[in-house]
């Protein structure tokens, strides 16, 4: 995240770092808990990496360093990427983890409600982008999870910035004009977290962008509110 802070440990009960263990074991991207067995990413994370056996997912962690052998680790049952995900770009940049055995809920870990298909036209004033990503275009996954607050933006301004791309419906678009705070490299799958009434809810999963947090190039996400009734149909 760039233009972020450092998270408070439990501020985010419903972020989690996926993990991929090859030779070695690390971050590759967030994710969310939408229920105790099921994790909501970005199709592009699961890119050559779809063999549910590879992955590591850590619930309720603040600094990545506090990951080791001891730490409660939940290993992944099923894969499912949206069947229409060809690139982040084109989008359907939504896929869904199925956990190896139910997650206890805790303070530290719960799940973030799912935007209903009713919900496209709220109008959500306060959003926050959160990872573990780069906090400018050439850095490295940082150890506190990181958060900011973007506005979201409407999909015929997010067109005018990406005259090469087609923002569809089923994207939203975040950011500020001038730039300054922005997802990164690492911060892919996880949530762009909306309160509203007192209630968070899951409405973009970070997919892309033009570099990161740089002016008039805002982070396009999967529009969750879209997919609602796909969700559904794959978790229920
Ligand atoms: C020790 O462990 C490690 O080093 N792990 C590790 C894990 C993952 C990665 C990594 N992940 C990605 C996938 N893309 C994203 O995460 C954000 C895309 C994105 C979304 C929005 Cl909304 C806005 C802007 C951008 N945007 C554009 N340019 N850059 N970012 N690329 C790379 Cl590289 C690198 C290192």
């Amino acid at each position: 995240v760039v233009g972020g802070t450092d998270s408070v440990r439990g501020e985010w009960p419903w972020q989690v770092t996926l993990q991929v263990k090859l030779s070695t074991q690390r971050h590759l991207c967030g994710g969310s808990i939408i229920s105790n067995q099921w994790i909501l990413t970005a199709a592009h994370c699961i890119e050559n990496l779809e063999n549910p056996n590879i992955w590591r997912i850590y619930a309720g962690i603040l600094k990545l360093s506090e990951i080791n052998e001891d730490t409660p680790v939940f290993k992944v049952q099923e894969i499912i990427v949206h069947p229409q995900y060809v690139i982040a770009e084109t989008g359907y940049d939504i896929a869904l983890m199925k956990l190896d055995k139910p997650m206890n809920f805790t303070d530290l870990q719960h799940p973030i409600c799912l935007p209903s298909k009713e919900e496209t036209n709220t109008i959500y004033t306060h959003c926050w982008v959160i990872g573990w990503g780069y906090t400018k275009e050439q850095d490295q996954v940082q150890d506190i999870l990181q958060k900011a607050s973007v506005p979201l933006i409407s999909n015929e301004e997010c067109q005018t910035r990406y005259q090469q791309d087609r923002i569809t419906d089923k994207m939203i678009c975040a950011g500020d004009r001038k730039g300054g705070k922005d997802a990164c490299k690492g911060d892919s799958g996880g949530p762009l977290s909306c309160k509203h009434e007192e209630i968070w809810y899951v409405v973009g999963i970070t997919s892309w962008g033009e570099g990161c947090a740089r002016p008039e190039q805002p982070g396009v996400y999967t529009k969750v509110a879209e997919y609602a009734d796909w969700i559904l149909e794959k978790t229920m």
